[in-house]
């Protein structure tokens, strides 16, 4: 079966986007692996299924599958696309959007310079929120936040502050964003038992009150060039511990995201890109990516 794409990033975290509203699209995680491999596949750090709502008060519904092949909760850089991907492929002309995702339904506005400004939803911060268990877990209060400190082998321990943006995010505080040991602690946190769900881990670096810098180590993917939740978690983490103060302006690898949080409202905005379009044959594709190891007996 034939399926059309688009290649989509924003501030290069990127994303195959499908059009189930006018395609028959069946995504099992396995297809979603196939599309997302970057050296059998399309390549991708996320695939984004936009479709029709199931809810009246919705415009869209789109899902969220992780390169890994796992369904989420939510993506702010996909959601930014989501909007892009709705008005040029004549979707739909309707600005702001509402969508549906798998937490609830968010509000998207495409502003007038190209970017876009998402509603994030509710953030939570209790550990039941992010499934994390904290028995016997030692635990500091800090300002407004409460700091978990989980142990990792090989590292020391390293201070949590917990943040759902609907997805679960920990964020630690690192002196220095380029020797923050994303690749090593990044995927022992990710897995790690306590995280029943397991969890996008984020490292920042504050610069001053308003400013960051920030490194994901994301579930379901490895580190990207940015995670638009994990922005938002690391604005929010910062603010709660007393160390910034809305707006927040947060550089990744692939660019600033901006981040506001006053009166309980999230907002996130930053920029959403199309890079190209095609089609795919997702039988052939995903039959290749199951035989792929060559070496195997
Ligand atoms: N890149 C995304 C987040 C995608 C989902 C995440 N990996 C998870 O498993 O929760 C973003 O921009 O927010």
């Amino acid at each position: 079966m034939i399926w059309n794409f688009v290649k989509m990033h924003g501030a290069g975290n990127d994303f195959v986007v499908l059009d189930g509203v006018r395609q028959n699209i069946d995504l099992t995680p396995e297809r979603a692996r196939a599309l997302a491999d970057r050296h059998f596949g399309i390549g991708a750090d996320q695939i984004l299924l936009v479709d029709t709502p199931l809810h009246p008060e919705a415009d869209f519904r789109y899902r969220i599958f992780n390169a890994d092949g796992s369904e989420v909760e939510h993506c702010g850089n996909g959601a930014r696309c989501f909007v892009r991907f709705v008005h040029e492929q004549g979707l739909s002309r309707r600005n702001p959007l509402r969508a549906e995702i798998k937490s609830g339904i968010i509000t998207l506005d495409s502003t007038g310079n190209g970017d876009v400004s998402v509603e994030m939803g509710q953030t939570r911060f209790e550990p039941q929120a992010l499934a994390f268990d904290v028995q016997g877990l030692q635990s500091t209060p800090c300002a407004d936040d409460t700091l978990w400190a989980l142990p990792l082998p090989g590292h020391n321990d390293v201070q949590l502050s917990l943040v759902a943006i609907s997805n679960p995010h920990a964020v630690q505080l690192v002196d220095d964003i380029q020797t923050a040991p994303v690749g090593t602690a990044g995927p022992l946190i990710e897995s790690h038992p306590r995280f029943a769900q397991r969890v996008n881990a984020g490292f920042m670096q504050v610069l001053d009150r308003h400013t960051i810098k920030l490194r994901v180590y994301e579930r379901g993917a490895g580190e990207t060039l940015a995670c638009g939740t994990g922005a938002c978690a690391a604005a929010v983490a910062g603010i709660r511990r007393g160390l910034l103060d809305s707006p927040v302006l947060v550089h990744t690898r692939g660019g600033p995201l901006a981040i506001t949080w006053a009166d309980n409202l999230l907002h996130m905005s930053g920029p959403a890109v199309t890079v190209f379009a095609g089609s795919v044959d997702i039988d052939t594709l995903t039959e290749q990516l199951t035989t792929k190891d060559f070496l195997q007996p």
